[in-house]
């Protein structure tokens, strides 16, 4: 069962027990940009094993849209670490798969969409917090401060708020500790082990990271718990639901499907939490490294905020006149390209793709990366230029700009993600200028390897504009 199956895609050599993994670069463990490192070796699609799992890399766009499309290539990994999470079982959204996956997504997309795009509370609930992350940096009074820092946990009250109707203080401990939870459960090296190697949390629970994902898992489904117990239903003059929590318990009694429960909103928020927080707040703070990196992209941004909307709030719709700041913040996306390798899915039934034959089960990674920086397609891909972005004075859409992936699995947070990067960036650009600390190493493009992947940590100085 160690053996590559027949017609398998090419890809580096497999042995019993460890499969591929002695054969794969060691920066490349953990991070999507593995892919990159493969594509130049075996083309458009690779094969490996990991232990007895076949495990397919896709690097080209079609492939990946033509996989992606498919409801067969859409499912995820079954992960006895996962259900541990999801509280027994597949549950919420991110790692279920099946008919719970798709009436977990659809409401959550349905529900999104009424809060976000309808009804204005959620725009002045960015706003909000938007100008509390810019009041916390004025307290740093230019002294060195780390980015991630005050990104997380501002980011995270964002969608607090649209959970449950409820913001904190971004000093409040619970933010710090979900955001420590989340941090830890994606990014701690030895979790890593136990997530590449689920197996090895039978022999080396404490150095397989085994035990700290169940600390991690545990603070969330405690966290979770305790938000469930806490809340008080809240509607709107209309009797409309003003909060996640209160539509979710609404759809569980007009529809008495039982997939609605409180275990699987459980999951559900806590995949809410995962999926938007640190995902969000790491493209902030990459995009406040490369203003640091690039001062003049930094100034034609300001100017042309300062020149549109001559010192007041940004509002969604200023976005067609903030063309350059629009290019910019895509261009950011595409650099950072937070999470290289999308999330893994699971092939359902043996499927062909490319030529060769996709073994059941098998789990499969696509390359956002290469697609957003394919040399062949993109010039002079590795070079940070929003002008990509602008065609005729007007915001260029690349339908191979992909950070939030492809397919039926597309992130569902997509367009709130938008909204947020855009409100905070301009509010940030509206009232600092942004330089790398004197007192500390100066900042440089390295990632911090994880599933979702930051800057490596820097520190930098926020000097209020007038
Ligand atoms: C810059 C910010 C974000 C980026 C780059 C991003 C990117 C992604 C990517 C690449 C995926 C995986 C797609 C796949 O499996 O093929 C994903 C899934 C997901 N994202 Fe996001 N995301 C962001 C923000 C958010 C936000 C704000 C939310 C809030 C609701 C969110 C919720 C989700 C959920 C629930 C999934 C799982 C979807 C599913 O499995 O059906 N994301 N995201």
């Amino acid at each position: 069962k160690f053996m590559k199956p027949r017609n398998f895609p090419p890809g580096p050599p497999s042995i019993p027990i460890l499969g591929s993994l002695p054969f794969m670069p060691k920066e490349a463990m953990a991070t999507g940009i593995l892919w990159q490192h493969f594509k130049s070796r075996y083309g458009k699609v690779m094969g490996m094993m990991i232990g007895d799992q076949p495990v397919i890399g896709i690097y080209d766009f079609d492939l990946i849209k033509e996989a992606y499309s498919k409801e067969e290539f859409s499912a995820r990994p079954n992960s006895e670490l996962h259900d541990f999470r999801m509280l027994g079982k597949k549950r919420g959204i991110v790692m279920n798969d099946g008919y719970g996956w798709k009436v977990h997504r659809r409401f959550t997309l349905k529900t999104l969409k009424d809060f976000g795009f309808g009804n204005a509370s959620v725009e002045d609930g960015i706003l909000e917090e938007a100008n509390h992350i810019c009041d916390h940096i004025a307290k740093k009074n230019g002294s060195p401060f780390k980015a991630e820092d005050v990104f997380n946990v501002g980011i995270l009250n964002i969608m607090w708020k649209i959970l449950t109707h409820k913001r904190f203080d971004l000093e409040d401990p619970r933010l710090a500790n979900c955001v420590r939870a989340i941090n830890g459960q994606f990014s701690s090296d030895r979790v890593r082990i136990v997530l590449a190697m689920p197996w090895t949390r039978h022999f080396f629970p404490e150095m397989s990271g085994w035990n700290d994902w169940k600390k991690f898992a545990i603070t969330m489904q405690d966290m979770t718990k305790q938000i469930l117990d806490e809340h008080e239903p809240c509607f709107g003059p209309n009797h409309e639901p003003l909060d996640f929590i209160t539509a979710y318990k609404e759809e569980a009694k007009r529809t008495g499907d039982p997939e609605f429960n409180d275990r699987d909103l459980q999951t559900t928020i806590s995949d809410i939490f995962v999926a938007s927080s640190d995902t969000t707040a790491h493209t902030l703070s990459w995009g406040l490294l490369y203003m640091i990196l690039h001062p003049d992209i930094q100034k034609k941004v300001q100017h042309e905020i300062d020149d549109a909307l001559l010192g007041r709030e940004p509002t969604l719709e200023d976005r067609a006149r903030l063309v350059y700041t629009d290019a910019t913040l895509a261009e950011i996306q595409r650099r950072a390209n937070i999470v290289p390798g999308a999330l893994p899915h699971r092939v359902s039934k043996e499927m062909k793709l490319g030529g060769y034959t996709i073994p059941k089960d098998s789990m499969v990674i696509s390359s956002l990366y290469y697609v957003m920086h394919d040399p062949d397609y993109w010039k002079n891909a590795d070079q940070f230029d929003p002008t990509r972005f602008i065609e005729n004075g007007k915001f260029r859409k690349d339908e191979r700009f992909v950070p939030f992936g492809i397919g039926k699995r597309i992130c569902l947070g997509d367009t709130l993600a938008r909204n947020e990067l855009f409100v905070v960036f301009i509010r940030l650009m509206q009232r600092f200028n942004f330089e790398a600390s004197p007192d500390h190493p100066y900042p440089k493009e390295e990632y911090l390897p994880s599933t979702v992947m930051g800057p490596k940590p820097f520190h930098l100085r926020a000097i209020p504009r007038s």
